[in-house]
């Protein structure tokens, strides 16, 4: 039953897993990363799927716009389909980091499952290559995405919505320390 004790109960999950010093430390680590991609001329390559797509989009073009830090996605129709289709699913993202990718790039990858196979070979290939990754994951990091990784945020709950907000929040806010205010003028 949706009542206020049902709200109550939902709100507080973000609460309970939204503020902490471990957060903060990843948000700290992860500015001083993007000062170092900006000011070495490189770029973050950021990816997700479904509602982290979403979210992937979001914090790319804050980043480049608000931040001054250059930041792509590929979930593009035709650069889905297309490495899809040539390497499978599972490989799509993976080939589209080694193909973008220039020495001194670094990664974002978001995953509230921390499991998808796309993400965990685009961590690898990352890897392989020497580039930054951070990772976005939920579900008490029990997948192996956030077990790579230079950086991993995790939210410390089973729910998607909870996790991809909370993703949402800290990556942006990551946004608004390079800005260094939390308001500002958007023009
Ligand atoms: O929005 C949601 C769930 O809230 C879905 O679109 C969700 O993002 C998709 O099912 C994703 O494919 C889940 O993948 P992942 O985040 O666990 O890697």
């Amino acid at each position: 039953m949706i009542d206020e004790a049902w709200y109550s109960d939902y709100l507080e999950r973000y609460r309970r897993v939204l503020f902490g010093k471990e957060v903060y430390t990843c948000c700290r680590k992860l500015y001083e990363v993007a000062v170092r991609v900006r000011d070495n001329g490189n770029k973050f390559m950021v990816a997700g799927n479904g509602a982290s797509a979403s979210i992937a989009s979001h914090v790319a073009a804050d980043m480049t716009k608000q931040g001054g830090v250059p930041a792509i996605t590929f979930h593009d129709p035709n650069l889905i389909t297309m490495l899809s289709n040539d390497y499978g699913f599972e490989h799509w993202v993976e080939q589209a980091i080694e193909k973008y990718h220039r020495p001194g790039d670094a990664v974002i990858l978001i995953s509230s499952s921390g499991s998808s196979p796309n993400m965990v070979n685009a961590a690898a290939i990352s890897e392989k290559l020497g580039l930054h990754v951070t990772t976005a994951v939920g579900f008490d990091n029990e997948g192996p995405l956030g077990q790579t990784g230079d950086i991993n945020f995790v939210v410390d709950s089973k729910a998607y919505n909870v996790i991809e907000n909370v993703h949402s929040i800290w990556l942006t806010m990551v946004v608004d320390m390079l800005v260094g205010n939390a308001e500002y003028s958007v023009k």
